[in-house]
């Protein structure tokens, strides 16, 4: 860290990419651990620190670990609070979360309550006065078949259409490497036509060049990591030139890439491209939690591994703006917001470089 950081956390941001159970804080961990000591987890095992590389498989499996520490519907409610308020008090402006409903026969949890749960989260940072502006995408696993994802579809349908505007979308995670897009086609199909956002985890490793084709038929409004989209990543160009051409914005996880060793290291990440390119990439954590580190932090290292100075930083906080899932009402909050900001932060940022 440069004595810079406080230009980056004081920058006003938009995460659009940040799954809950993820995102869990060393704080919130100690919490949950604290309530089921059973279980016998150490905080080693929800978190790769500094320096630490894992597998992706391994990576699957801090994700098995955490779920066994939050499966009430209490659990639920003070992760997606902590997680809100440790956003906000990063500077993020505008938060998509997304998770994945879970059912937990032994606790009562239910897909319903789940979400229910999360969106009661939000409802409750807004009555505290928290500075943020809070969205939901539910998530599909895509472990977990076409049956389970087309519920998932039906269930985020009655959401969109019951929470004032809170649940916004679709997002389809889990272990790249099993299962097949092509499966889950009627139920991303569903969503598109029904009017909830598509957010893919797409090419996230190599070899799924048929359904990253597939994909990007429907097409997703925006695309989660992409890292193997390029020819020379195992992609094609076919791919690329749909993507650009759709100008399909990319959610760009700098730390959970190399940590998760997807990506080599931090200069020779996808982001130098695409940017390149003038194509919308927008900064984003992933797993915050799970990869320890912040959005200020994901903006510091991609400012000093591809040479941004504040002032490309900024516009780069402030494009992320276009790509978010709500409306354009609260586009143009957020645009105000930027622009209110921008004089007293760029200022004295651009007098320390
Ligand atoms: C590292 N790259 C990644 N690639 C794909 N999916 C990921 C992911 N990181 C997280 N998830 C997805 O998010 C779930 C945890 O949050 P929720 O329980 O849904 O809140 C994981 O089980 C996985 O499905
Ligand atoms: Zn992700």
């Amino acid at each position: 860290m440069d004595d810079n950081a406080e230009f980056y956390k004081d920058l006003p941001k938009v995460e659009l990419h940040a799954h809950l159970n993820g995102s869990v804080s060393v704080q919130t961990m100690e919490k949950l651990i604290r309530r089921k000591p059973h279980l016998n987890i150490e905080h080693s095992m929800t978190a790769i620190g500094k320096g630490q590389r894992r597998t992706l498989d391994e990576c699957f499996e801090v994700f098995k670990v955490i779920h066994k520490l939050v499966d009430t519907e209490e659990d639920v409610l003070m992760v997606a609070t902590d997680v809100i308020k440790e956003f906000a008090a990063d500077n993020v402006k505008y938060l998509e979360l997304r998770s994945t409903p879970r059912e937990e026969n032994h606790t009562g949890l239910t897909k319903k309550s789940y979400i229910e749960t999360v969106i009661e989260a939000i409802r409750q940072c807004k009555t505290e006065g928290v500075d943020i502006d809070v969205r939901f995408l539910v998530a599909i696993d895509r472990r977990n078949g076409a049956e389970v994802a087309m519920e998932t579809v039906k269930l985020a349908e009655e959401f969109m259409l019951s929470s004032g505007g809170l649940v916004v979308g679709i997002d389809l995670s889990g272990d790249p490497t099993v299962g097949h897009g092509r499966c889950l086609l009627p139920a991303l199909q569903r969503a598109r036509n029904c009017g909830l956002k598509l957010s893919l985890h797409m090419s996230e490793v190599p070899s799924q060049l048929e359904e990253s084709e597939l994909l990007l038929n429907l097409p997703p409004d925006r695309i989660g990591h992409g890292t193997c989209l390029h020819p020379e990543m195992g992609g094609s160009q076919s791919l690329v030139d749909r993507a650009v051409k759709g100008r399909i914005p990319l959610e760009i996880c700098l730390t959970s890439n190399v940590k998760g060793q997807t990506v080599q290291s931090y200069s020779q990440h996808h982001f130098r491209y695409w940017y390149q390119l003038g194509h919308p990439c927008v900064i984003c954590t992933d797993d915050k939690g799970v990869f320890c580190t912040d959005l200020s932090q994901e903006y510091q290292l991609a400012a000093s591994a591809f040479g941004l100075r504040p002032d490309a930083v900024w516009t780069l906080s402030e494009r992320a703006v276009d790509c978010i899932f709500a409306g354009d009402e609260v586009k143009q909050q957020l645009r105000q917001k930027w622009t209110e900001l921008k004089p007293g932060l760029l200022q004295g940022a651009e007098l320390q470089v």
